[in-house]
């Protein structure tokens, strides 16, 4: 089992390529750090910044140490892919716990993909009363296509590949990665597999 897991990921990490590098993953933190610090210093407010789990984990733990105004952190865990290289339901594990009504959200999140998970979880807080939910993301996938929410801050933009590094994984696997990694289009489930018989002429069967 352990052998499995250790293979299967370090199989994909080999047919996978780099396209950021750890030092481009931290000047974007950076990035996203300085307009938040411009923001928050130049108002006297005191934001409650909530990271969603998992895969904001990394991004979280990155960005808050140079946050310099003052704060109060909690998370909520949300999940649209579990396991899977595709979205489907989402799935609260962790509601938000502070009492959110009048403040202001800074969500913090890796990614905004097809944005479903960050609508929901937006409207979710406004819903409950939040005042204003300001969306900073590590990255932005470019899609070529309308999204049902758009990010008030991002880090960096990525092309339409599935990635993985900096608390994003792929089927559980290398969420640790200091940079990101495309996987192979050949690795993901939608890829067609290989029919192991040949499959009959659709015709002939009726
Ligand atoms: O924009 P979307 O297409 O909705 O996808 C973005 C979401 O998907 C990922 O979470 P995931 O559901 O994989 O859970 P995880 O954070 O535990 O990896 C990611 O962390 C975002 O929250
Ligand atoms: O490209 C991705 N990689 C990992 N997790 C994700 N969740 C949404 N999109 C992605």
């Amino acid at each position: 089992m352990q052998d499995y897991h250790h293979d299967r990921a370090r199989a994909l990490l080999a047919n996978a390529t780099q396209i950021v590098t750890p030092e481009e993953v931290q000047a974007a933190v950076k990035r996203v750090a300085v307009q938040l610090n411009t923001r928050f210093n130049a108002e006297k407010s005191f934001p409650l910044v909530l990271g969603v789990m998992g895969g904001a984990v990394v991004f979280t733990g990155n960005l808050l140490p140079q946050l310099d105004f003052p704060l109060e952190f909690d998370y909520i865990h949300v999940s649209r892919y579990g396991d899977a290289d595709r979205g489907g339901q989402i799935v609260w594990k962790v509601i938000p716990r502070q009492d959110v009504t009048g403040r202001t959200i800074v969500v913090v999140d890796d990614i905004l993909d097809e944005g479903e998970t960050l609508a929901h979880v937006k409207q979710r807080l406004l819903d409950m009363g939040a005042a204003e939910v300001i969306i900073a993301v590590f990255a932005d996938k470019d899609l070529k296509r309308a999204k049902p929410i758009k990010a008030d801050l991002i880090g960096l933009t990525l092309p339409n590949e599935f990635v993985v590094g900096f608390g994003m994984d792929v089927y559980n696997y290398w969420r640790n990665l200091p940079g990101l990694w495309s996987i192979s289009q050949a690795d993901l489930s939608a890829a067609e597999p290989e029919p192991e018989f040949p499959v009959p002429d659709a015709k002939k069967l009726d």
